[in-house]
């Protein structure tokens, strides 16, 4: 077995109109200019990272933005610069919403049990509604349709439709797997939020979405656990877990307080797990504060060919002196963190997503890995030809005010159909 961490690639929309209400850094810069080409870049940077550190590397492609399909089916009409102008006119808050480039955060596009964990033994996949915020839940009948073609030999997968919307589910930026390797049946956690009076943000993770999901993966009792996030960690910002929490293998790295009930957690891991590492943090050396700021628990947590594990990390933990000073005390203490490996993501994480947001991690045999449709697979030539395009097609920068321009909706068309020409795919196919 290995785990491919698949990117969302950054769309040419990507933008900063402030849509995400609880998330502090897409709140901050709203209105700001962000840089789509440079953004797609960095993402990319990261992918050729990981390649280059020895580990497989998957892609998922950018949403059709102006979505104007879902413009449509709120009663805009006429040709598709003749809907976008009049929900600019009308709504201009539609059109942000149909422009976002949201899809690049894949660590949202869908929960995944590995094929050990579940009951017919193929891997489960199950895409999430993200039906909390408006621009997100456009995403899940793209994604499906990506999952669909990339993993649609049955024989090694399931991929399921969305819940239905009342029931929230953000995918597996609120889920963990913790056991002896990525090939042994592993205890999987699903973190959940709740509202709560002391709570200003929404939860976003309802737990009987991850309890749907469980069920639809067929998980036996003993290798599932419903667990609560803090509301101090959703105050904080921490809008999904994995802004408080990641795990790999046998470790879980968090922070004190990213769960509501953090000994019931422990307990339970170690009783399924007794080998399970718990590296973490405590909020008297790094608070809330500087963890969400930092992102530090965003990082990527990964098992090298090797078998040290590595943090691929934001550039903001290494800018923030107190998460950079605990990073060298865990490099140095006794478990499996060998490596600090920092990565600048920083479009991205203007908007809130860091470089594990920006992964859907599924973890296949040699043979489920062979039946992934190929071009949804990365090597160094496919990131040349990609880098090519984006600096051929992608803008360069987007203002607040270029979003009502029918020539950033052509261009955003224009972007990503070059992309999927030169990836192989027809026109239609996604
Ligand atoms: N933590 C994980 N796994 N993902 C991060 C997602 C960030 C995303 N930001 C945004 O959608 C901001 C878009 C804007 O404001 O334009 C969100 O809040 O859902």
């Amino acid at each position: 077995m290995r785990e491919i961490n698949f990117d969302g690639l950054i769309g040419p929309s990507h933008n900063y109109a402030g849509l995400s209400f609880g998330n502090i850094a897409s709140a901050r810069n709203a209105g700001a200019a962000s840089a789509p080409r440079a953004a797609a870049l960095q993402g990319l940077d990261k992918m050729r990272r990981m390649l280059a550190l020895g580990l497989p590397q998957g892609l998922f492609l950018p949403h059709d933005r102006p979505d104007t399909g879902w413009l449509r089916a709120l009663g805009f009409t006429g040709d598709d610069d003749a809907v976008c102008r009049a929900a600019w006119q009308q709504e201009p808050a539609l059109l942000r919403n149909a422009l976002s480039a949201s899809a690049m955060w894949t660590a949202n596009a869908a929960t995944v049990s590995p094929a050990p964990d579940t009951a017919d033994g193929r891997c489960h996949l199950s895409v999430a509604n993200l039906s909390t915020m408006l621009h997100r839940s456009i995403e899940h009948e793209q994604t499906l349709r990506q999952l669909r073609l990339a993993f649609a030999d049955e024989r090694y997968f399931a991929v399921h439709p969305a819940l239905p919307a009342g029931l929230g589910d953000e995918g597996a930026a609120n889920f963990m797997r913790l056991g002896l390797s990525h090939a042994g049946r592993s205890l999987e956690l699903f973190v959940y939020g709740e509202r709560s009076a002391r709570q200003p943000f929404p939860a976003r993770q309802h737990r009987a979405a991850s309890a749907a999901v469980a069920r639809r993966h067929g998980l036996a009792q003993a290798d599932l656990a419903l667990v609560r996030q803090s509301d101090a960690a959703i105050a904080a910002g921490a809008f999904h877990n994995d802004v408080v929490a990641v795990a790999n293998e046998n470790v879980l790295f968090t922070h004190e307080q990213a769960f509501a009930e953090r000994d019931e957690v422990y307990r339970t891991i170690r009783a399924r797990l007794p080998e399970a590492v718990i590296v973490e943090a405590p909020a008297e050396r790094v608070g809330l504060d500087a963890a969400v700021r930092s992102y530090l628990f965003n990082s990527q947590l990964v098992t090298l060919p090797g078998g040290d594990m590595a943090l691929i990390l934001p550039q903001e933990a290494r800018d923030t002196p107190e998460v950079w000073a605990w990073l060298q005390d865990v490099k140095a203490a006794d478990n499996p963190i060998r490596h600090l490996e920092v990565v600048d993501v920083r479009e991205s994480m203007r908007n809130g997503g860091g470089p594990a947001c920006l992964r859907l991690r599924v973890a296949v045999s040699e043979e489920a890995h062979a039946a992934i449709d190929p071009r949804f697979l990365l090597d160094e030539a496919a990131c040349d030809r990609i880098a090519e395009v984006i600096e051929r097609t992608w803008p360069e920068r987007i203002a607040p005010g270029d979003l009502g321009e029918p020539g950033l909706w052509h261009q955003c068309r224009t972007a990503r159909a070059a992309l999927l020409s030169t990836l192989g795919f027809a026109a239609g196919e996604l």
